[in-house]
């Protein structure tokens, strides 16, 4: 009989290991994890921990463990309880791409027809905040999951890369439009032209990651600041969120605009009333996450 190891997702998600299958995560929905593991955790278990686990392949991005990954953003995002995610690999590998191997012989017809990425953006499309915690190698597809998370921690060993080049193809994940937001053109196209790696101490130079952590320490101090954001008031983060992400999207007026709104909307919330009222109180704020 399966035992309840981890809570994730809380009411009815729950999510139930079976010994009989030493690496298969199970949650209430029957869905079966076989490349990831997922598990609630932080001070007040709202954050929810998502594992890459398939280390023989040093994480290779193939089509079950995305899939798998989007399928528990979606119930991640649904849970009231779960206020961020840390999405880590392990200490060799965030990821090392997509699977070279199961997608080699594929054509260009099938590619089209399947929409073959199609749901690779499902990190970048949450409402959540997303923190990525990579040790190890983050190349091409890894680097481009990274790069959807909103913030990046790394560890002191980690590797960061888009070597498609070097295989015959191009980045097909954002590796050629996030990277030179987020390092420059120069440094960019350096690393997209030539598949060279930068370190984490580089990456952090850069402005590519917040933090350079010692490798062992890095989930722990990814899931502190999971804990630090889940103390506030969801509804505001993911209204931050929203902001901070406009400006990649709009030109300076129009992202003003926009956050200028976001501010006003604010005024309708009761945690901005507890935020507020709690600050002239000499207290500490209760937010609902309305
Ligand atoms: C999505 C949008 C577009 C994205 C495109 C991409 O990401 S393209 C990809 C961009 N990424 C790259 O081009 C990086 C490709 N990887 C590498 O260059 C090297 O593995 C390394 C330098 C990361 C580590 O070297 P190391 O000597 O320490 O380790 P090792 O080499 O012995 O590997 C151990 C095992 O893992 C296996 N495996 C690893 N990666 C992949 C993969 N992506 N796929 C499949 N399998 C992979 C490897 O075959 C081996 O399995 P085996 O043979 O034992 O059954």
């Amino acid at each position: 009989m399966a035992n309840i190891v981890k809570t994730i997702l809380g009411r009815s998600q729950v999510l139930l290991h079976n010994p009989q299958f030493s690496s298969r995560y199970y949650c209430a929905a029957n869905k079966s994890y076989e490349f990831i593991k997922a598990e609630l955790t932080g001070a007040n278990k709202k954050v929810a921990l998502i594992t890459l686990n398939r280390p023989k392949a040093l994480n290779a991005l193939c089509n079950g463990l995305m899939s798998e990954l989007s399928n528990a953003l979606d119930e991640i995002e649904a849970n009231k309880n779960v206020a961020v995610v840390v999405i880590t690999g392990s200490e060799k590998a965030f990821a090392a791409g997509a699977d070279i191997k199961e997608m080699k012989d594929n054509t260009f017809a099938q590619c089209f027809a399947g929409n073959f990425l199609n749901n690779w953006n499902r990190v970048a499309r949450m409402q959540k905040p997303v923190i990525a915690a990579v040790n190890g190698y983050a190349l091409g597809g890894g680097c481009e999951l990274a790069m959807m998370c909103d913030i990046i921690y790394a560890g002191d060993k980690a590797k960061f890369g888009q070597p498609e080049v070097t295989i015959g193809t191009t980045p097909g994940a954002g590796g050629s439009q996030r990277t030179p937001r987020a390092l420059g053109k120069s440094k960019a196209m350096e690393m997209c032209l030539t598949g060279n790696m930068i370190d984490a101490q580089e990456a952090e130079k850069a402005g590519l990651v917040s933090k350079v952590i010692p490798a062992d320490k890095l989930v722990e101090e990814a899931v502190k600041l999971g804990d630090k954001i889940a103390s506030h008031s969801q509804l505001i983060v993911q209204m931050i969120k929203e902001q901070v992400n406009t400006a990649y999207e709009t030109p300076l007026n129009e992202g003003l605009k926009f956050e200028r709104r976001g501010f006003h909307a604010s005024f309708g919330t009761k945690d901005q009333k507890e935020g507020m009222n709690a600050f002239t109180e000499k207290r500490a704020p209760k937010f609902i996450d309305e």
